[in-house]
Parts: structure tokens; sequence; C-alpha cells
């Protein structure tokens, strides 16, 4: 057997539950003060509860020696009253604290997850990721206050009810105990697998959030490949696995559920056998047996909190483990920097920034194949640099660098002669204006979008932008002008209305280094020659890096890399290149740039 591992595990487990009950101290104690309200208004209904039986056992007492009972009835009634509305109000506070027990860690998931790091994304689902903010913290609402305050009153008013019947007959007590026991070592065994259930169901609701997040992300093309029905079948595996499990979860919880029955009404009939032979023994009188039954009806209660504490415990410490896994992701630094210059308003001109690559080399991840290799290469200030070569050399990761969402392996990446590893990263990034490969465009107001990345953009360098990158008579069509809701990722824009949005989000933030990746690759001829006018425009103040694989769009720039398998081939001009580069030579010829260059034969 393995037994090697068992210790090991059960040392994790421990630690686990450890962590698990530290973490949820941590989303308890802000909210001590109403918790403590809540328990103590549960204690005072409790504690009402408690005192009936003893008021009965009067009453059948002064019933017997024909005394009156008219005050014991009024006493009854408003002890009653008094639990009732002591209950009522503490329910309400504590679901109030419950809520926010939830949005403490709603807003503390959020704030983490847009600064994780680029490699957690890459290898987390972002469906998952979504799910743990809008599922799992929903389960931390009843173990944070209600199985708190639960398993505090279960435990004080059981230890109350079993020294009351400890005075009323010892014997009795220990029969019940006896019972409880046995009962209560079947619930010890159970508890666990509810734990484990309400995980896997929790991952698999977290996978059935993957699953439509990506047919989403591809609506289109899910619709074009016909594959609305495997895609439904896979999302529907997801649900169904959650359901399998929490359908386990509630077998066990209903085994769990009737476990307090049981030990009540197995006590029920062990007390009332020995009771009944005690009472006919003369040893207690029937006032005694009639009180300590009632006490032991009343026992069902605190044990009923008690497993109902322990079961939501099992679920909560599930969602735990799974929101602890994003804070263990790994974050960008975060410092003091304003996120988002605002240089609109900015009085000084921003310098071109420029760009030097020493010996850099770079791998995604350990284990997998390396994407540089000795890259190296200078960009002054100023001008236009464009990176060519065949499609994966390593072009588009040349810019995540630069951008600090990856870090180089080996070498150093410079901005302005500074290592971006000791820029302030919020100061380096507002440096940049950055044109991804898809220009994505986000949900929301045209407006939003161009200010995107400058928040304090005025009208004015809003219209001028407008302007050079021919979106102004977009604006005029559209309904109601920079107020159009443009769709989710902007699908009520054509693809060109979107390169051309990200383009003047770019230039509107006023870099000092602009970085283009293939960011006119969907202009048409009139757009494409207005846009790379201001983009040479912009070259004249700001460093310019494009990546482009239609070398048309680059035979102006100042200078060309050319890169292969992720290593610098050769630098140069479009006429230097044509001459001195054997593959340039052949991307050139191949585009009709220069057919006297075609290769001989
Ligand atoms: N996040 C990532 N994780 C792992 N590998 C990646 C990641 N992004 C890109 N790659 C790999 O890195 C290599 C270089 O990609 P990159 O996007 O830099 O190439 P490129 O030269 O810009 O290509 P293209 O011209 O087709 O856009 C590719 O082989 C790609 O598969």
């Amino acid at each position: 057997m393995n037994t090697a591992s068992a210790p090991e595990t059960t040392g994790a487990e421990s630690l686990r539950a450890r962590e698990t009950l530290k973490a949820l101290y941590g989303y308890v104690r802000p909210h001590r003060w109403p918790v403590a309200l809540g328990l103590l208004c549960a204690l005072a209904g409790a504690a009402g509860g408690l005192l009936q039986p003893l008021a009965t056992k009067t009453l059948v007492d002064r019933l017997s020696s024909g005394g009156t009972i008219a005050t014991v009835l009024l006493a009854l009634t408003v002890l009653v009253l008094l639990s009732t509305v002591a209950e009522a109000f503490g329910a309400y506070v504590l679901e109030r604290t419950a809520e926010s027990v939830v949005l403490a860690a709603r807003r503390s998931l959020i704030g983490r997850m847009l600064r994780l790091r680029l490699p957690e994304v890459d290898r987390m689902q972002p469906g998952d990721l979504m799910s743990r903010v809008t599922s799992d913290t929903t389960l931390l609402r009843a173990v944070s206050t209600q199985a708190v305050v639960n398993a505090a009153t279960g435990a004080v008013t059981l230890v109350a009810a079993v020294v009351v019947m400890a005075f009323l007959d010892a014997l009795l007590l220990g029969v019940t105990l006896g019972v409880v026991a046995v009962v209560g070592a079947g619930v010890a065994l159970v508890m666990p697998k509810i734990g484990q259930a309400a995980e896997r169901a929790q991952a698999a609701v977290g996978d059935m959030s993957t699953g439509l997040e990506r047919a989403f992300g591809a609506f289109r093309t899910v619709k074009a490949s016909g594959a609305e029905q495997r895609e439904t079948a896979r999302v529907e595996a997801s649900a169904r696995r959650a359901w399998r499990h929490g359908v386990r979860s509630a077998k066990w919880e209903a085994v769990l559920g009737s476990a307090d029955n049981l030990a009540v009404q197995l006590a029920f009939l062990a007390v009332l056998a020995v009771g009944g032979a005690r009472v006919a023994a003369g040893a207690i009188p029937v006032s005694t047996l009639i009180a300590f039954l009632l006490y032991l009806f009343y026992l069902m209660e605190p044990v009923y909190k008690l497993v109902d504490a322990a079961t939501h415990y099992q679920e909560g410490a599930a969602a735990i483990a799974r929101i602890k896994q994003v804070d263990g992701l790994a974050t960008e630094p975060q410092d003091g920097h304003r996120p988002a210059r605002d240089t609109a308003t900015d009085a000084v001109r921003p310098r071109a920034a420029s760009v030097c690559f020493e010996e850099v080399s770079f791998r995604y991840r350990a284990g997998l194949p390396y994407i540089h290799q000795q890259v190296d290469f200078e960009v002054p200030g100023g001008g236009m640099t464009a990176f060519v070569g065949p499609s994966g050399a390593g072009k588009s990761t040349l810019f995540a660098l630069v951008e600090r969402f990856y870090e180089a392996t080996g070498g150093r990446v410079l901005v302005d002669g500074k290592d971006v590893r000791q820029w302030p990263l919020s100061e380096l990034r507002s440096v940049i204006g950055y044109v991804e490969q898809d220009a994505p465009v986000l949900a929301g107001t045209l407006r939003e979008n161009l200010a995107f990345a400058a928040p304090g953009a005025l009208d004015d360098d809003i219209r001028e932008v407008l302007a050079r990158t021919r979106l102004d008579a977009l604006v005029e069509r559209l309904p109601h002008g920079l107020d159009t809701l443009v769709g989710h990722r902007g699908s009520k824009l054509s693809g060109g209305e979107r390169q051309r949005i990200a383009i003047a989000r770019a230039l509107l933030r006023k870099p000092r280094l602009l970085l283009l990746d293939e960011a006119t690759s969907q202009l048409d001829a009139v757009n494409e020659l207005a846009v790379r006018d201001a983009i040479a425009a912009a070259a004249r103040e700001t460093t310019v890096l494009v990546v482009a694989h239609r070398l048309s769009t680059v035979t102006d720039a100042d200078r060309i890399v050319v890169m292969d398998a992720g290593r610098v081939r050769a630098i140069g001009t479009h006429e230097e290149l044509v001459e001195k580069d054997e593959l340039y030579a052949q991307l050139a010829a191949s585009q009709l740039l220069t057919p006297e260059v075609l290769p001989h034969g």
C-alpha cells in the first residue's frame, strides 16, 4: 500500500485545515462586532428556548399540587416572543454581514485579477478565474457568519442543556450521550466527503464558465463551423459534472441532516426505557422524566446547528481553497506612479524614448523552447523602426518584453537606457502607446475606447486624432457620434475601423514610444495611406516600432530589423537589406517590390 505517502498527505490536509481556519478568521475579523451581535441575539433566542422546559416542569408541578399557572403561562408567552424577536434581528444582522464578507472577498479578488502577471493568466482559464469571483465567493456567505454563530450557539446551548440534564438525572444523561457519541462518530466519517464533493462541483462550475467564455469568444466561428451542438455538449458536460458532485454532496448532507434526528430519536427511546424503569422504581418523579425528555428534544436544535455549521464549513473550505489559489498567483508590482498618465494635459512635450535589446534570450516558460536567442539591437529616440520576418519569428514577443508583460530570461531590455525591470512598471507603461495584434476594442462607447489609455484627453485632442486616423467620417455617420455603443469587442465595427480606433487610442496617449503590431493590416488602401501619414507624423516626435508583414508599409522606415527563428538576421534600410540580406530580398521579391531580386533559377 501507499504507506510512504500517507503521513505526507495527512500533514498537508491538517495544514490546509489550519490555513482554511486562518483564512476564515481573516474574512470574519473585520466584521467581528456584527457577528458578535448576531451571536448575542442567537444566544438570547436559545436561552429563551432553554428555559421553556423548566417553565413547563414548574407548570406541571403546580398543576399536580393544585397551584395557579397564570403567571407561569404569561412568563412563557413573553419568553417565546422575546426569543423570536431576538432570533429574527440576529438573523438579519448576520445575513447583512454575510453579504459584506462576500463583497470584501470579491473586491479583493477583482483587485487581484487585473494585476495578475501575463504568464499566470496564460496558464489559467479566464472562465475559471471568473467563476471564483462570481460563484465561489457566494459559498463564503454561510460559512463566515451563520456557520460561526451556529457553531458557537450550538456548542453553548448543548453544554447548557447537558448541565441542566446532569442535574435532572446523571444516569439518563449518560444514556443520552452514549447514543449521541455513536451517531457522532458516523457523522465525522461522512463530513470530509461533503468537502470533496463541494470542491469538485465548484471546479466543474469553473469549467462551465471556461466553456462558455471560449464559445462566446469566437461566437461567429462557432456558428460558421456548425459547432453549436459540440460546444453546447462540452459546456453541458461540465454542468452535468457540477450536478453530479452537487447531488453527491446533497446525498451526504441528507445523511447528516437525518443523523441529528436519528441521534435524538434513539436517545429518546433509550431514555424512555431507562427513565420509565426509574420512575416505576421511584428513583425519579415523573416530572423529571418529562423535563428530561423535553431537553432531549431541545438538544436537537444545538446538534442540528453543529452539524449545519460543519456542513457549511466543508463547502466553505472548498471555496476558500479555490479563492486562496488566486491569492497564490503572482501579480505585477504596484508602484506609486499614476497608472495612466494624463498626457493630454502634459505641459512638457514628451521626449522620444530609445529602446535597446542587449543579448536578450527569452522563453515563455521553463521547458518550452526559446523564442529569442541573443537578440541584440538598438533603436535611438525618434523615427520609425520596423520588424519583419516569418510568422513565429518572435516579433510580437519583442513588444511584450518592452511592455514587461514577460521578463527576459537572459540579457537586458532597456528603455531610455534604463533596464525595464528598474522602471516603476506603471511609469514604464505610461510612456508607451501599444496597439496589439488583434486591435481589441472594448464594449462601451467609442469615446470610452478612444480615451481608454488617456482618460483625461481633451475633446480637441480627440477630434485631432479622429481626423488623423480618418475616423471623423465614421463618427459623423454613427447615430450617437462618439457616444455610440460599439458592442462586445467592438462587434458593431468593421475590422479596419477597430484597427483605426486602436491606433487613435494609442496616439491619444501621446506616447514617447509607440508599438504597433500589425496595426494597419486590415485597412483599405486609402485609409492605410492616411494612417501611415499619421504614423509618420508621430515618428517625428516619438519612437515608433512597427511589426509588419506587408513590406510595402515599412519601406520608408528609418531602419528595418529582420528577425528569423528568434534571432536578428540583419538591420538596415530597405535598400540596404535588399542588397545584403537574402531572406529580406526574398520577402521583398515575393511581395513584388523588387522583381529584379527574385532568386535566380
Ligand atoms: N503566451 C505564449 N505562451 C507560449 N508560447 C507563445 C506565447 N505567445 C507566443 N508564443 C509562441 O512564441 C513564438 C513567437 O511568437 P510571436 O507572436 O512573437 O511571433 P511573431 O513573429 O510575432 O509571429 P506573427 O508574425 O505570426 O505574428 C510562436 O512560436 C508562438 O507560438
